[in-house]
């Protein structure tokens, strides 16, 4: 897919990776990007985007992705606005200690739950018997394949992210809907969501075998945009580390297929 001109939504795009894909994807001279979040200061973070980016539009809408009907109002204000959308990218998500069971419960709500929604949401106004076909990006993580031993709904999230991935992405659903849909897999990004998770930060400093290092944002935007440009990737996990580069996670293309 060309970036040029075309309609994006990105979730999470009040902070870290979120709002440095919608960057990257101004950057490549997208037409718009709706920014969706939960920050209070989404206005601003979209006034400062849209003064760096003049020949681009982009809104911000308050919204909890957690809450279908909500979160819906978000694509019905994108489709409004520009008649379709073209590229959705599913990246707001939280940490959570196993220590802390609401917030644990809140992980998978909102790094799965939401995902699905969104997922579901975007095949559905991309689908390209009404619409122009797409591309979905949703950020998991390599805590996916290699989960840290506290965070279990965390890790149990993102491997469930993939997971809806492969199923959603599969070829069967690209060649029913035209949409392509793919994870991204990163190790640690030093983001406000390593700052704001108290201890984190120690923990990960003391991780041995150089497992602390962090992953460069330039790296992750990189993966982000082969998954969003690449028509031959569909249904795929990338895994970057700074330690083994990129790696292409296909399933094993066995899917079951149920004729709905
Ligand atoms: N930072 C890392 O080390 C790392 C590594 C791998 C994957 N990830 C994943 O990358 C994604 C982005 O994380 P980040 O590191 O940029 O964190 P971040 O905290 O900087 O950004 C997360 C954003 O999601 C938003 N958000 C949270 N709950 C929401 C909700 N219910 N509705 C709408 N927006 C909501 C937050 O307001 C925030 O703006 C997450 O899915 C995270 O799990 C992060
Ligand atoms: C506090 C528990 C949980 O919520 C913490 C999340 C912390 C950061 C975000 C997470 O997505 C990143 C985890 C990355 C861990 C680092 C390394 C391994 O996942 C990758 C190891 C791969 C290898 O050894 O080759």
């Amino acid at each position: 897919m060309i970036i040029k001109e075309k309609i994006a939504l990105v979730t999470g795009a009040g902070s870290g990776l979120g709002n440095d894909f919608a960057s990257a994807l101004l950057k490549e001279k997208a037409a718009a990007v709706c920014l969706v979040d939960i920050v209070e200061n989404g206005d601003k973070i979209a006034s400062d985007l849209q003064k760096e980016f003049p020949q681009s539009d982009v809104t911000f809408y308050h919204c909890d992705v957690t809450n279908h009907s909500l979160f819906q109002g978000a694509f019905e204000f994108v489709k409004k606005r520009y008649g379709h959308i073209d590229i959705v990218c599913n990246s707001a998500g939280v940490a959570a200690y196993d220590q802390e069971l609401e917030a644990s419960v809140r992980a998978l709500r909102v790094n799965l739950e939401a995902v699905y929604y969104g997922t579901k949401l975007g095949m559905e106004y991309m689908d390209k018997e009404k619409a122009r076909g797409g591309v979905i990006i949703n950020i998991a993580s390599t805590a996916a394949f290699y989960p840290t031993d506290s965070g279990m709904c965390y890790n149990a999230s993102k491997a469930g992210c993939v997971s809806l991935t492969q199923s959603a992405g599969s070829r069967y659903n690209l060649e029913r809907c035209g949409v392509r849909v793919n994870a991204l897999c990163p190790s640690l990004v030093d983001t406000p969501m390593i700052s704001s998770t108290p201890g984190l930060r120690e923990m990960i400093a003391a991780l041995p075998n150089g497992r602390h290092e962090f992953l460069s944002i330039k790296a992750v935007v990189q993966g982000f945009l082969q998954l969003v440009e690449n028509a031959e990737l569909f249904g795929v996990a990338m895994a970057i580390t700074p330690w083994s580069g990129t790696s292409i996670i296909r399933n094993n293309q066995n899917y079951i297929t149920f004729e709905m």
